[in-house]
């Protein structure tokens, strides 16, 4: 089963991209500021018509299935989501099941508690949302996403405000989530961690995509460098890159400065 776009086209933000995105893979969308990243996610997640091109579910256009289904199937993390009641983590968490009414007590229960222990929640879960730092509410807002348990992951920058070992077990948890079937979208502005971690790379340039493939291919120095418009190298091994930027370090350009 695959979520795909096909030649979508918005006035001014996208021109004929197509993507495909299977279960069982994380899909990274990178590209500089404007690109269309989170424009393409929200078409995916059937929150924004196209003006041409489609999004099929499993072959089927995504607007003839019914809401519900959708819910169900779609989990979305916005770039920017707003909490609209000063409820409860436990609370905002549990939300994440109400396109699941009606299953059992026991499958919502531990839904809920697999999503809190995930995004490590349990010392915050009687805590009101309004009292969570940033960065604690990215990681409320994307237990919500997970306890639905949906069969796509659809996610706007979920690493950008968790700290480093939170960022790491976030990704590690969406790489296993795709091994159990799942389909996992996330829009990602690091570039080491789409090189590491996902299967698959489309990076898009001005409403245009300017390469797609395997990390390795998708990401090269020369793509880097001509998209971003800055100098690009990767250090280390496959699976551990890491991205060098051009710029002058203090030290080089303290030998630059004249001496008194
Ligand atoms: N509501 C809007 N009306 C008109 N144009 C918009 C609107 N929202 C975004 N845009 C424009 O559409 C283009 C794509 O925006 P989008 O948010 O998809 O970019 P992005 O790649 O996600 O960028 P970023 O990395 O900055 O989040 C940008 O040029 C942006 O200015």
């Amino acid at each position: 089963m695959t979520i795909e776009a096909r030649a979508l086209g918005v006035t001014g933000r996208l021109e004929n991209v197509s993507l495909q995105a299977p279960r069982g893979t994380v899909t990274a969308i990178c590209g500089p500021n404007g690109a269309g990243k989170s424009t393409l996610l929200s078409c995916l997640a059937d929150l924004r018509r196209p003006d041409s091109g489609s999004v099929h579910l499993a072959g089927r256009p995504l607007h003839f299935t019914s809401p519900r289904e959708r819910a169900q199937w779609l989990g979305y993390l916005p770039q920017s989501p707003e909490v609209a009641w000063d409820v409860s983590v436990e609370t905002l968490v549990s939300l994440g099941r109400l396109p699941w009414s009606g299953a059992p007590a026991r499958e919502n229960t531990e839904a809920i508690e697999e999503a809190i222990a995930t995004m490590d929640l349990a010392e915050l879960r009687h805590r009101p949302v309004s009292h969570l730092s940033g960065g604690e509410r990215a990681r409320a807002l994307m237990a919500r996403v997970l306890a639905t348990r949906p069969g796509y992951l659809l996610a706007d920058e979920p690493l950008a405000s968790l700290d480093l070992g939170h960022a790491a077990a976030l990704m590690r948890r969406l790489r296993h989530q795709a091994r159990q079937g799942r389909g996992v979208v996330l829009v990602i502005h690091d570039l080491a961690t789409a090189m590491n971690h996902a299967d698959y790379v489309v990076v898009l340039d001005r409403g245009h995509v300017a390469s797609e493939g395997p990390p390795e291919v998708a990401l090269t120095r020369e793509i880097v460098s001509s998209v971003w418009k800055c100098p690009a190298t990767w250090l280390g091994e496959p699976g551990e890159r890491a991205l060098s930027i051009g710029l002058p370090s203090p030290v080089s350009e303290r030998g630059l400065l004249p001496r008194d």
